[in-house]
């Protein structure tokens, strides 16, 4: 696998490109903008979403899908409520057997498809991977030590993405765990608002530590109901890329709950910013598959309400707080 094709040029695709570079291969990467294939091309830097890291000069950004497309393997990292239309345009141009790799982290609104299932609709007859892990898109790009979940059914494609995409300082540990992956990167974008609200507020860290924990209990929950292994969830995808995000104001999720926990209005957050913070997005959807899988998320629930249905900050704070108390495996 040495051509890789990157779809999509936010920060993460952007990351990626680095690391596979890292790892020797050839690369190139396509940006839906003309703006950022012309800032990767001419000044080797992703002005608009990565803005002040040095890209490699052997990067080739591109704004023809075809292009990405002729690779030996395709890392598909545009936000998840866009990746149906990139992997239907992607289809009449991907050759028979490219591996195609998953790296966004959310659940379709629309279906309530996990990002698996929509591949698996849009290209029924291709192998995929899920890349997904503790993994902020700067530390990944300046080459800072970096381990990710890296799941895949058959096991040959997944050794072989690992040897194409790993290095020193960046270590894709092979799984056959599709949905726990996705799963895991999936709320804890929702988990990290939670936790930013918390952070907001001033509500202290044993606060921020008992929702990661109970947060992490909603992951589990749900994945397991969705046939995901439980060691999976303490795991890179799971236990790692939770406590990452929920750490962290580098984590645009977080960040936003932040504001949202500071009293500013969703809408004025979400209007100063050009990145995606996919749990805004993903809230509801999860509340939609818990719901469909009967399994209880009060943390992903409050969350939801907060973004999508008006409920005051206070009022939710101080609803979950006086939930009955359940033993500490429920
Ligand atoms: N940033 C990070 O640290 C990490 C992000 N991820 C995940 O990677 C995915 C991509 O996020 P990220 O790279 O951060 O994105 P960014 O927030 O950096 O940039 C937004 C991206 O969305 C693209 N976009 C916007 N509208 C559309 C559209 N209609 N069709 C296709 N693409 C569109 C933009 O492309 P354009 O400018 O061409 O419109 C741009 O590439 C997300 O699921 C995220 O959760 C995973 C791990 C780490
Ligand atoms: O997924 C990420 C880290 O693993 C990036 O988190 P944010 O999308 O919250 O910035």
């Amino acid at each position: 696998m040495q051509r890789i094709g990157v779809i999509g040029a936010g920060a993460w695709g952007t990351a990626l490109a680095m690391a596979a570079r890292r790892a020797g291969r050839d690369v190139v990467l396509w940006a839906r903008e003309a703006e950022v294939v012309t800032a990767i091309n001419g000044r080797h830097e992703n002005t608009p979403f990565l803005p002040g890291v040095p890209l490699d000069h052997d990067i080739r950004a591109t704004g023809d899908l075809a292009e990405a497309a002729q690779a030996d393997a395709v890392l598909l990292v545009t936000p998840a409520q866009h990746i149906r239309a990139t992997t239907s345009r992607l289809k009449p141009l991907l050759a028979s057997g490219t591996p195609v790799v998953l790296c966004a982290k959310g659940i379709e609104i629309a279906t309530g498809s996990l990002m698996t299932e929509v591949a698996a609709g849009e290209l029924p007859d291709t192998p995929v991977a899920v890349l997904s892990g503790p993994t902020f898109a700067a530390e990944v790009a300046r080459g800072l030590p970096t381990a990710v979940t890296l799941a895949c059914r058959d096991a040959q494609v997944s050794q072989r993405l690992a040897q194409a995409l790993g290095s020193l300082t960046f270590r894709p540990y092979a799984s056959d765990d599709l949905v726990g992956a996705e799963i895991g990167g999936a709320v804890k974008n929702v988990l990290a608002i939670a936790c930013g609200i918390v952070a907001g507020r001033a509500l202290g860290d044993n606060a921020r530590a008992a929702l990661i924990t109970r947060g992490l209990a909603e992951i589990a929950r749900l994945g397991q109901s969705l046939g995901a292994r439980p060691e999976t969830f303490m795991g890179l995808s799971g236990l790692g890329d939770l406590t990452l995000t929920c750490g962290s104001l580098q984590s645009r999720n977080m960040s936003l709950g932040h504001a949202l926990g500071q009293g500013q209005p969703l809408a004025t957050i979400l209007a100063g910013r050009t990145s995606v913070a996919e749990g805004v997005y993903t809230a509801e959807a999860v509340v939609r598959l818990a719901a469909r899988c009967q399994v209880d998320m009060p943390i992903c629930q409050a969350v939801d309400a907060i973004l999508n249905h008006g409920a005051d900050v206070n009022a939710t704070i101080q609803s979950l707080l006086s939930r009955p108390l359940k033993p500490e495996g429920a």
